[in-house]
Protein backbone atom coordinates (compact mmCIF):
# COMPACT_ATOMS: atom_id res chain seq x y z
CA UNK A 1 0.00 0.00 0.00
CA UNK A 2 1.32 2.97 -1.01
CA UNK A 3 2.50 5.41 1.78
CA UNK A 4 -0.08 8.02 3.10
CA UNK A 5 -0.14 10.82 5.43
CA UNK A 6 -1.06 10.51 8.63
CA UNK A 7 0.46 13.31 9.53
CA UNK A 8 0.29 17.28 9.12
CA UNK A 9 -0.70 16.85 5.20
CA UNK A 10 1.83 18.37 2.91
CA UNK A 11 1.42 20.98 0.02
CA UNK A 12 2.42 18.91 -3.09
CA UNK A 13 0.41 20.17 -6.10
CA UNK A 14 -1.06 17.54 -7.86
CA UNK A 15 -0.81 16.42 -11.40
CA UNK A 16 -1.64 18.98 -14.45
CA UNK A 17 -3.90 19.79 -15.42
CA UNK A 18 -5.12 21.06 -11.98
CA UNK A 19 -4.02 23.66 -9.70
CA UNK A 20 -5.31 23.51 -5.88
CA UNK A 21 -5.76 26.19 -3.81
CA UNK A 22 -5.73 24.86 -0.07
CA UNK A 23 -9.38 26.37 0.89
CA UNK A 24 -10.94 26.63 4.31
CA UNK A 25 -13.54 24.56 5.27
CA UNK A 26 -15.73 25.53 8.01
CA UNK A 27 -14.96 24.10 11.41
CA UNK A 28 -12.66 21.35 10.01
CA UNK A 29 -9.35 22.55 8.51
CA UNK A 30 -8.39 23.21 4.80
CA UNK A 31 -9.12 21.15 1.83
CA UNK A 32 -7.83 21.12 -1.45
CA UNK A 33 -10.28 22.20 -3.92
CA UNK A 34 -9.52 21.73 -7.89
CA UNK A 35 -9.53 24.03 -10.98
CA UNK A 36 -9.02 22.40 -13.69
CA UNK A 37 -6.59 24.86 -16.16
CA UNK A 38 -6.44 22.39 -19.59
CA UNK A 39 -7.77 19.47 -21.31
CA UNK A 40 -7.12 16.47 -19.20
CA UNK A 41 -5.03 13.82 -20.81
CA UNK A 42 -5.34 10.00 -19.96
CA UNK A 43 -3.65 9.56 -16.50
CA UNK A 44 -1.55 6.41 -15.46
CA UNK A 45 -3.55 6.29 -12.62
CA UNK A 46 -3.56 5.59 -8.63
CA UNK A 47 -5.74 2.59 -9.02
CA UNK A 48 -2.76 -0.59 -9.25
CA UNK A 49 -3.84 -1.58 -5.68
CA UNK A 50 -7.34 -2.05 -6.53
CA UNK A 51 -8.63 -5.63 -7.42
CA UNK A 52 -11.97 -5.41 -8.58
CA UNK A 53 -14.15 -2.26 -9.66
CA UNK A 54 -17.83 -2.38 -9.43
CA UNK A 55 -19.81 0.46 -11.21
CA UNK A 56 -23.54 0.66 -9.47
CA UNK A 57 -25.73 2.25 -12.64
CA UNK A 58 -29.41 2.82 -13.19
CA UNK A 59 -31.42 4.80 -15.49
CA UNK A 60 -33.61 7.05 -13.20
CA UNK A 61 -33.37 8.80 -10.00
CA UNK A 62 -34.08 7.92 -6.61
CA UNK A 63 -34.12 4.19 -6.91
CA UNK A 64 -31.44 3.37 -4.38
CA UNK A 65 -28.03 3.34 -6.42
CA UNK A 66 -26.48 5.65 -3.48
CA UNK A 67 -28.07 3.25 -1.06
CA UNK A 68 -26.74 -0.25 -2.38
CA UNK A 69 -23.33 1.62 -3.08
CA UNK A 70 -23.01 2.36 0.73
CA UNK A 71 -24.55 -0.58 2.06
CA UNK A 72 -23.03 -3.24 -0.77
CA UNK A 73 -19.49 -1.41 0.70
CA UNK A 74 -20.01 -2.52 4.50
CA UNK A 75 -21.67 -5.85 3.61
CA UNK A 76 -18.49 -6.30 1.59
CA UNK A 77 -16.11 -5.24 4.79
CA UNK A 78 -18.13 -7.36 7.04
CA UNK A 79 -16.98 -10.16 4.50
CA UNK A 80 -13.52 -9.23 5.49
CA UNK A 81 -12.79 -6.90 2.65
CA UNK A 82 -11.44 -3.79 2.46
CA UNK A 83 -13.30 -1.29 0.48
CA UNK A 84 -13.43 1.99 -1.08
CA UNK A 85 -16.24 4.12 -2.63
CA UNK A 86 -15.75 6.49 -5.29
CA UNK A 87 -19.22 8.99 -5.76
CA UNK A 88 -19.14 10.46 -9.15
CA UNK A 89 -22.76 11.66 -8.34
CA UNK A 90 -21.25 15.11 -8.44
CA UNK A 91 -24.65 17.05 -8.72
CA UNK A 92 -25.84 15.17 -5.93
CA UNK A 93 -23.35 13.27 -3.82
CA UNK A 94 -25.27 11.45 -0.60
CA UNK A 95 -22.52 8.94 0.40
CA UNK A 96 -21.01 10.78 2.34
CA UNK A 97 -23.91 11.58 4.51
CA UNK A 98 -24.85 7.54 4.52
CA UNK A 99 -21.46 6.64 5.83
CA UNK A 100 -21.74 9.06 7.99
CA UNK A 101 -19.01 10.77 6.26
CA UNK A 102 -20.33 14.29 5.98
CA UNK A 103 -18.12 16.95 7.07
CA UNK A 104 -14.68 15.37 6.92
CA UNK A 105 -11.99 17.03 4.69
CA UNK A 106 -9.84 15.27 1.85
CA UNK A 107 -6.30 15.82 2.42
CA UNK A 108 -3.65 15.98 0.26
CA UNK A 109 -0.10 13.98 0.09
CA UNK A 110 2.45 12.88 -1.98
CA UNK A 111 0.77 9.71 -3.54
CA UNK A 112 -2.19 11.89 -3.93
CA UNK A 113 -5.25 13.05 -2.26
CA UNK A 114 -6.06 10.27 0.86
CA UNK A 115 -9.73 9.57 0.73
CA UNK A 116 -11.79 9.70 4.14
CA UNK A 117 -11.55 6.39 6.15
CA UNK A 118 -14.53 5.22 8.29
CA UNK A 119 -12.63 3.57 10.59
CA UNK A 120 -9.10 3.29 12.05
CA UNK A 121 -8.71 0.03 10.30
CA UNK A 122 -8.73 1.72 7.25
CA UNK A 123 -11.41 -1.12 6.15
CA UNK A 124 -13.85 1.52 4.00
CA UNK A 125 -12.25 4.50 2.00
CA UNK A 126 -14.43 7.33 0.64
CA UNK A 127 -13.93 9.87 -2.18
CA UNK A 128 -16.76 12.06 -2.88
CA UNK A 129 -17.06 15.76 -4.58
CA UNK A 130 -19.31 16.21 -1.59
CA UNK A 131 -15.83 16.32 0.50
CA UNK A 132 -14.63 19.14 -1.93
CA UNK A 133 -18.59 21.41 -1.34
CA UNK A 134 -17.55 24.30 1.20
CA UNK A 135 -21.02 23.22 1.96
CA UNK A 136 -22.52 20.14 1.75
CA UNK A 137 -25.99 21.09 -0.04
CA UNK A 138 -24.07 23.05 -2.18
CA UNK A 139 -24.65 22.24 -5.90
CA UNK A 140 -22.16 21.80 -7.95
CA UNK A 141 -22.88 24.11 -11.43
CA UNK A 142 -20.20 22.59 -13.84
CA UNK A 143 -20.64 22.08 -17.76
CA UNK A 144 -19.29 18.50 -18.97
CA UNK A 145 -16.00 18.97 -19.86
CA UNK A 146 -15.26 19.76 -15.98
CA UNK A 147 -17.41 17.19 -14.26
CA UNK A 148 -15.61 14.61 -16.81
CA UNK A 149 -11.78 16.33 -15.87
CA UNK A 150 -13.03 15.77 -11.91
CA UNK A 151 -14.12 12.28 -12.74
CA UNK A 152 -10.68 11.78 -14.27
CA UNK A 153 -8.71 13.05 -11.86
CA UNK A 154 -10.71 11.09 -8.99
CA UNK A 155 -9.60 8.15 -10.80
CA UNK A 156 -5.61 9.06 -11.05
CA UNK A 157 -5.22 11.13 -8.40
CA UNK A 158 -6.63 9.23 -5.45
CA UNK A 159 -4.59 7.14 -3.20
CA UNK A 160 -6.68 4.41 -3.08
CA UNK A 161 -3.98 1.94 -1.74
CA UNK A 162 -4.75 -1.88 -1.76
CA UNK A 163 -8.53 -2.18 -1.98
CA UNK A 164 -10.40 -5.83 -2.76
CA UNK A 165 -13.57 -3.88 -3.98
CA UNK A 166 -13.83 -0.05 -5.28
CA UNK A 167 -17.21 0.40 -5.89
CA UNK A 168 -18.31 3.44 -7.91
CA UNK A 169 -21.72 5.00 -7.43
CA UNK A 170 -22.83 7.14 -10.54
CA UNK A 171 -25.33 9.64 -11.20
CA UNK A 172 -28.79 8.29 -13.39
CA UNK A 173 -28.83 7.80 -16.69
CA UNK A 174 -26.12 7.05 -19.16
CA UNK A 175 -24.50 11.04 -19.19
CA UNK A 176 -21.19 11.85 -20.43
CA UNK A 177 -20.23 11.27 -16.75
CA UNK A 178 -20.85 7.75 -17.42
CA UNK A 179 -18.86 7.84 -20.27
CA UNK A 180 -15.83 9.22 -18.43
CA UNK A 181 -15.99 7.28 -15.72
CA UNK A 182 -15.79 4.24 -18.22
CA UNK A 183 -13.06 5.80 -20.12
CA UNK A 184 -10.98 6.43 -16.99
CA UNK A 185 -11.23 3.16 -15.28
CA UNK A 186 -11.04 1.04 -18.28
CA UNK A 187 -7.59 0.66 -18.56
CA UNK A 188 -7.04 0.21 -15.01
CA UNK A 189 -8.89 -2.80 -13.99
CA UNK A 190 -11.88 -5.39 -15.08
CA UNK A 191 -14.84 -3.98 -14.41
CA UNK A 192 -18.49 -4.93 -14.00
CA UNK A 193 -21.66 -3.45 -13.57
CA UNK A 194 -24.16 -3.86 -11.16
CA UNK A 195 -27.61 -2.25 -12.37
CA UNK A 196 -30.47 -0.90 -9.78
CA UNK A 197 -33.91 -1.00 -10.52
CA UNK A 198 -37.07 -0.61 -8.62
CA UNK A 199 -40.28 -3.16 -9.85
CA UNK A 200 -42.28 -0.42 -11.31
CA UNK A 201 -42.00 -1.09 -15.11
CA UNK A 202 -40.60 2.43 -15.75
CA UNK A 203 -37.69 2.03 -13.94
CA UNK A 204 -37.14 -1.43 -15.48
CA UNK A 205 -37.73 0.36 -18.78
CA UNK A 206 -34.71 2.68 -17.91
CA UNK A 207 -32.87 0.19 -16.86
CA UNK A 208 -32.63 -1.68 -20.77
CA UNK A 209 -31.18 1.81 -21.30
CA UNK A 210 -28.61 0.85 -19.02
CA UNK A 211 -28.12 -2.56 -20.47
CA UNK A 212 -27.57 -1.51 -23.99
CA UNK A 213 -25.31 1.04 -22.05
CA UNK A 214 -23.31 -1.47 -20.69
CA UNK A 215 -23.10 -3.13 -24.57
CA UNK A 216 -21.73 -0.76 -26.29
CA UNK A 217 -19.31 0.47 -23.81
CA UNK A 218 -17.81 -3.63 -23.33
CA UNK A 219 -19.39 -3.68 -19.84
CA UNK A 220 -19.48 -6.96 -18.18
CA UNK A 221 -22.78 -7.35 -16.60
CA UNK A 222 -22.31 -8.71 -12.75
CA UNK A 223 -25.64 -8.35 -12.39
CA UNK A 224 -29.12 -6.75 -11.58
CA UNK A 225 -30.37 -5.73 -8.42
CA UNK A 226 -34.26 -4.80 -7.68
CA UNK A 227 -34.58 -2.63 -4.47
CA UNK A 228 -37.36 -0.78 -3.12
CA UNK A 229 -38.80 -4.70 -3.53
CA UNK A 230 -42.08 -4.38 -1.64
CA UNK A 231 -42.51 -3.26 2.17
CA UNK A 232 -41.09 -4.98 5.28
CA UNK A 233 -43.55 -4.39 8.11
CA UNK A 234 -41.34 -3.41 11.12
CA UNK A 235 -43.33 -4.93 13.55
CA UNK A 236 -44.05 -8.29 11.94
CA UNK A 237 -41.93 -8.34 9.30
CA UNK A 238 -44.46 -9.11 6.45
CA UNK A 239 -43.77 -8.05 3.20
CA UNK A 240 -46.31 -5.95 1.01
CA UNK A 241 -45.79 -5.42 -2.60
CA UNK A 242 -46.72 -1.47 -2.80
CA UNK A 243 -45.65 -2.07 -6.71
CA UNK A 244 -45.70 -5.01 -8.61
CA UNK A 245 -42.95 -7.09 -8.01
CA UNK A 246 -40.40 -9.53 -9.95
CA UNK A 247 -39.81 -6.94 -12.71
CA UNK A 248 -35.69 -7.05 -12.22
CA UNK A 249 -35.83 -10.50 -12.15
CA UNK A 250 -37.83 -10.82 -15.44
CA UNK A 251 -35.91 -8.18 -16.70
CA UNK A 252 -32.74 -10.32 -15.93
CA UNK A 253 -33.83 -13.34 -17.54
CA UNK A 254 -34.65 -11.81 -20.95
CA UNK A 255 -31.51 -9.54 -21.09
CA UNK A 256 -29.59 -13.40 -20.14
CA UNK A 257 -27.20 -11.31 -16.72
CA UNK A 258 -27.39 -12.55 -13.58
CA UNK A 259 -30.31 -11.67 -10.58
CA UNK A 260 -29.07 -11.05 -7.52
CA UNK A 261 -31.66 -10.24 -5.55
CA UNK A 262 -34.19 -7.93 -3.95
CA UNK A 263 -34.01 -5.63 -1.47
CA UNK A 264 -36.98 -4.56 0.59
CA UNK A 265 -38.23 -0.83 1.36
CA UNK A 266 -36.76 -1.18 4.80
CA UNK A 267 -37.33 1.84 7.81
CA UNK A 268 -34.56 0.75 9.75
CA UNK A 269 -32.64 0.77 6.69
CA UNK A 270 -33.91 4.49 5.82
CA UNK A 271 -33.20 5.75 9.24
CA UNK A 272 -29.81 4.10 9.38
CA UNK A 273 -28.89 5.93 5.92
CA UNK A 274 -29.97 9.21 7.54
CA UNK A 275 -28.22 9.04 10.21
CA UNK A 276 -25.46 7.62 8.64
CA UNK A 277 -24.67 4.46 10.88
CA UNK A 278 -23.01 1.11 9.72
CA UNK A 279 -26.52 -0.84 9.03
CA UNK A 280 -24.88 -4.26 8.71
CA UNK A 281 -23.39 -4.08 12.44
CA UNK A 282 -26.58 -2.40 14.06
CA UNK A 283 -29.63 -4.00 12.47
CA UNK A 284 -28.79 -7.99 11.25
CA UNK A 285 -32.33 -8.53 12.11
CA UNK A 286 -34.26 -6.44 9.83
CA UNK A 287 -35.66 -7.47 6.94
CA UNK A 288 -33.48 -5.92 4.33
CA UNK A 289 -29.98 -7.45 6.20
CA UNK A 290 -30.13 -10.61 4.67
CA UNK A 291 -30.93 -9.30 1.26
CA UNK A 292 -27.96 -7.15 1.10
CA UNK A 293 -25.78 -9.64 2.68
CA UNK A 294 -26.44 -12.49 0.15
CA UNK A 295 -26.02 -9.63 -2.97
CA UNK A 296 -22.71 -8.74 -1.26
CA UNK A 297 -21.71 -13.03 -1.55
CA UNK A 298 -22.75 -13.04 -4.83
CA UNK A 299 -21.01 -10.18 -5.79
CA UNK A 300 -17.94 -11.89 -3.97
CA UNK A 301 -18.35 -14.95 -6.21
CA UNK A 302 -18.81 -13.04 -9.14
CA UNK A 303 -15.03 -11.59 -8.62
CA UNK A 304 -13.40 -14.99 -7.92
CA UNK A 305 -15.20 -16.29 -11.35
CA UNK A 306 -13.11 -16.25 -14.25
CA UNK A 307 -13.99 -13.26 -16.89
CA UNK A 308 -13.16 -9.83 -17.52
CA UNK A 309 -14.83 -8.51 -14.26
N1 LIG B 1 -34.46 -0.44 0.50
C1 LIG B 1 -34.68 0.75 1.02
N2 LIG B 1 -35.36 0.90 2.19
C2 LIG B 1 -35.61 2.12 2.71
N3 LIG B 1 -35.23 3.27 2.15
C3 LIG B 1 -34.53 3.21 0.99
C4 LIG B 1 -34.21 1.95 0.38
N4 LIG B 1 -33.52 2.21 -0.77
C5 LIG B 1 -33.40 3.54 -0.85
N5 LIG B 1 -34.00 4.15 0.19
C6 LIG B 1 -34.13 5.60 0.42
O1 LIG B 1 -34.60 6.15 -0.82
C7 LIG B 1 -33.97 7.39 -1.09
C8 LIG B 1 -33.32 7.34 -2.47
O2 LIG B 1 -32.23 6.41 -2.43
P1 LIG B 1 -30.82 6.73 -3.09
O3 LIG B 1 -30.37 8.12 -2.77
O4 LIG B 1 -29.94 5.61 -2.73
O5 LIG B 1 -31.21 6.66 -4.64
P2 LIG B 1 -30.30 7.02 -5.90
O6 LIG B 1 -30.74 6.10 -6.99
O7 LIG B 1 -28.86 6.98 -5.54
O8 LIG B 1 -30.75 8.51 -6.15
P3 LIG B 1 -30.07 9.60 -7.11
O9 LIG B 1 -30.50 9.23 -8.47
O10 LIG B 1 -30.64 10.88 -6.63
O11 LIG B 1 -28.58 9.49 -6.93
C9 LIG B 1 -32.98 7.64 0.02
O12 LIG B 1 -33.56 8.56 0.92
C10 LIG B 1 -32.80 6.29 0.69
O13 LIG B 1 -32.60 6.45 2.06
S1 LIG C 1 -47.80 -5.14 8.24
FE1 LIG C 1 -49.88 -5.37 8.72
S2 LIG C 1 -49.90 -7.07 10.12
FE2 LIG C 1 -47.84 -6.36 10.10
S3 LIG C 1 -47.76 -4.97 11.81
FE3 LIG C 1 -48.12 -3.76 9.95
S4 LIG C 1 -50.33 -3.57 9.95
FE4 LIG C 1 -49.87 -5.25 11.35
Amino acid sequence: MPALCGGPRSQTTPRLPWTCSPRPISGRGACWVPVPTAPVPPAPGNLSGVRHILLVLSGKGGVGKSTLCAQLALALRHEGKKVGVLDVDLCGPSVPRMLGAQGSAVHQCDSGWVPVYMDQEQSVALMSVGFLLEKPDEALVWRGPKKNALIQQFVSDVAWGELDFLVVDTPPGTSDEHLSVVEALRSHQPLGALLVTTPQAVAVGDVRRELTFCRKTGLRVVGVVENMSGFACPHCSECTNVFSTGGGEELARHAGVPFLGSVPLDPQLARSLEEGGDFMRDFPGSPAYPALAAIARKILDAAQAPGPG
